[in-house]
């Protein structure tokens, strides 16, 4: 399925295969409900429990020693079945938290419309700043996908990130459900204005403006 649901999921076979998409961006993002299987969300959640026990661990030289073992036989499973970026259930996994990428902080999308999406993030150890605090660019980047989002679906179109200024307002915790809600604060041509807002229940922990451009066929 795309982004405007028409076409159909690619197969994960193993292979590098390059896709003929225009540009260095695709037109027709390609989000999938089943690539992976079942359990892709599964393996997710504990690739992101990892980072997290990773982030807070104070491990023996001997432990260090074994992970380093362990790992490599994992990651040697991994390398075995590595595919291009359009083809990978991460991140066009639609159903999973942040589309199943570990890059972005997990969200859920409670709300996405031509107006705006509405999301929980929550903020965990490997995301730490400081003090128990989430660090600024993890906001950022939480803030750079919902408003790429809002810009896709308010305009059918593959957007880029132009600027994006983030507040920082009061302090952002780990481990605590915070809302995300985004606007389009107008449209001008191939411009798209967004903002946003990260809150602690009733508390503003960061806002957010940005300029999405809609790219033209072929650029990248
Ligand atoms: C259940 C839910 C289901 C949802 C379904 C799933 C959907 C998911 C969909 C999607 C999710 C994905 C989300 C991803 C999000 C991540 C996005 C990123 O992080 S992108 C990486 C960072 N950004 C870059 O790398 C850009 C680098 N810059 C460029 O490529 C160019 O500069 C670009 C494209 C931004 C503009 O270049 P030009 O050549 O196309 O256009 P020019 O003519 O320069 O600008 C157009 C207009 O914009 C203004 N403009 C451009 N940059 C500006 C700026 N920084 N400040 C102010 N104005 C600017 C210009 O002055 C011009 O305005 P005038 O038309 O003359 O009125």
């Amino acid at each position: 399925m795309s982004i405007d649901g028409t076409s159909e999921s690619a197969p994960v076979t193993g292979e590098r295969t390059e896709d003929a998409h225009e540009g260095g961006f695709r037109t027709d993002m390609m989000i999938s409900v089943d690539r992976g299987g079942p359990r892709y969300g599964e393996f997710i959640e504990k690739v992101r429990e990892f980072m997290d026990r990773a982030r807070a661990a104070f491990p023996s030289e001997e432990l260090v020693d074994e992970l380093i073992d362990e790992l490599t036989v994992v990651n040697a499973k991994l390398a075995a079945v590595e595919i291009n970026e359009w083809e990978s259930p991460s991140g066009t996994r639609i159903d999973l938290p942040a589309r199943g990428n570990i890059t972005l902080p997990p969200y859920l999308v409670d709300k996405a419309g031509d107006d705006g999406v509405q999301a929980r993030v929550t903020f965990t150890r490997f995301h730490l700043g400081g003090n128990n605090a989430a660090h600024g660019g993890f906001i950022c980047t939480a803030f750079d996908d919902l408003l790429g989002m809002t810009s896709a679906l308010a305009t059918g179109k593959v957007t880029r990130t132009a600027y994006l200024t983030v507040n920082y307002r009061s302090i952002t915790p780990l481990n605590t459900e915070l809302t995300v809600s985004t606007s389009i604060v107008r449209l001008e041509g191939r411009k798209i204005f967004v903002a946003a807002t990260m809150k602690d229940g009733e508390r503003l922990c960061a806002e957010a403006d940005g300029l999405f451009i809609a790219l033209n066929p072929g650029q990248p």
